[in-house]
């Protein structure tokens, strides 16, 4: 179920989620981008979700032919087809994709970009990335195998169209409303996209399984489970757990109440507030805000080394164990890529979408007086970093959470249940995959 070019030029795929926000998704591909794309000659595609899910799964199941079918039509319109694409055997009808190879004739990887616009919000486009994610890593029985690789590295361009109630990736970059998005599309603009890798161990496989050690502080050793880390799914804006998480998950109840679900939802959790226990630690070089001095200051622990035996074993060391340990309990803990998660809210001021550090922003056993301070300076540009106490925050590249009970994870306002203790232990990490790159327009 592949895409056959109509033109020379491929078409930009544009993925329409009509329930988004407030439903004015149709209103603006008909009314505003159409009718912009068609005045500057840009052919497209109109993909149109039908329902949860949908934009996910036909990402996963497609991305393979898209690129096929994207190699050659560039193959087409190069004169010298110095680019050609081979189909082995009935990739896309069957979902196999056994044999399919794409091919430079030239030296060096060829030069593939898939313009994908999304006009939703950022629930469309996770699902977006992980579908595309899950298609080129064969993560799934209908993807097949890995086909991106060194000698074929296409870029994907995502130019969002802010058409959800929150928009997080779109605002945090400035763009607003979808005049300003279609803006950057056609003015080429774009930033590096990074992702946080989810991962969870695969307790299925004890290959590597070392017996379990007690800490120091009596707790099991969750390193010491030795089944290897593997990717749950990516997520582009926010990881969170205790308030913002139970929050977002009785959102989901309110729906009817429409934009103010999250605003109702917040108030019933702050009037019954709960401390979540878990334990979250930090691993290799992290980054802390000092209030003091109003600046990130990045820790000294990470002594050079010289030789590249030395580098090493710091290097492993740090992976071992962790720089910073947070014992919680935890009232409110976010981890994320955005800055700002909607207009005017600004929970973690210094992320940054392109860069490589994860930003947590945690507030441990506070108080309900104290929460309302927090959350209030927190919709005033990020102040509360500033103001209170009782929140920490940290930049850092890999991060561990573990619950002592069953536990709740919200991902990109998807939600990750998640066992007791060790066997349930969740790892965040940013990744920059060489073989798959990311870009989104920006101002
Ligand atoms: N046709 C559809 N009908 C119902 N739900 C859909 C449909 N298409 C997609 N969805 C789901 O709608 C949900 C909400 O979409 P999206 O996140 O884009 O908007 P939003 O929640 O309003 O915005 P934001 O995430 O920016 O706050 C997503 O989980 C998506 O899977």
């Amino acid at each position: 179920m592949g895409f056959r070019p109509t033109s020379e030029a491929f078409p930009l795929l544009i993925v329409i989620n009509p329930n988004a926000g407030r439903k004015t998704s149709r209103e603006q591909l008909t009314k505003t981008i159409q009718p912009t794309l068609d005045n500057a000659g840009v052919p497209y595609r109109v993909i149109e979700t039908t329902s949860k899910g949908f934009a996910q799964e036909y990402f996963r199941d497609n991305i393979r032919q898209i690129f096929i079918d994207l190699v050659q039509s560039l193959a087409g319109a190069a004169s010298s087809g110095a680019v050609s694409a081979q189909q082995g055997d009935t990739e896309g009808e069957t979902g196999t994709g056994e044999g399919t190879t794409t091919t430079a004739a030239t030296a060096g990887p060829p030069e593939v970009e898939l313009k994908i616009m999304v006009i939703g919000g950022d629930g469309t486009v996770h699902e977006v990335i992980n579908g595309i994610l899950q298609g080129i890593h064969g993560s799934s029985p209908s993807s097949g195998p890995p086909f991106v690789n060194d000698n074929f590295r296409p870029k994907i361009e995502l130019s969002i169209i802010p058409a959800g109630t929150g928009n997080a990736i779109a605002t945090s970059q400035g763009v607003t409303n979808s005049q300003a998005a279609l803006h950057c599309f056609l003015a080429g603009k774009s930033v590096p996209l990074r992702l946080v890798q989810v991962s969870q161990r695969n307790n299925t496989s004890h290959a590597n399984t070392t017996t379990t050690s007690t800490n120091s502080n009596g707790d099991n050793d969750s390193n010491s489970i030795q089944g290897a880390w593997k990717p749950v799914m990516y997520t582009a804006v926010v990881n969170s757990f205790g308030l913002h998480c139970a929050t977002v998950f009785d959102a989901e109840g309110y729906r009817s109440f429409g934009n103010v679900r999250f605003k109702a939802s917040a108030l019933k959790n702050i009037a019954f507030l709960k401390q979540y226990p878990a334990r979250v630690e930090l691993f290799g070089p992290y980054q802390k805000y000092d209030r003091p001095s109003h600046q990130l200051i990045a820790n000294t622990n990470t002594a050079i080394t010289s030789s590249q035996h030395d580098q090493q074993q710091q290097q492993q060391q740090q992976q071992q164990q962790p720089s910073v340990t947070l014992p919680g309990p935890f009232t409110y803990l976010m981890l994320t890529k955005q800055p700002s998660l909607e207009p005017g809210f600004v929970p973690t001021p210094f992320a940054n979408t392109s860069d490589e550090w994860l930003d947590i922003l945690a507030v441990q056993n506070a108080g309900r007086g104290q929460i309302l301070d927090i959350l209030g300076d927190a919709v005033k540009e990020g102040l509360h970093v500033k103001r209170h106490d009782k929140v920490d925050y940290y930049k850092a590249k890999v991060v561990e959470i573990e619950t002592p009970a069953q536990g709740r994870l919200c991902v990109d306002g998807e939600f990750l249940d998640i066992a007791a203790g060790p066997e349930g232990r969740v790892r965040f990490e940013v990744v920059s995959d060489p073989n798959i790159q990311l870009f989104h327009l920006s101002i």
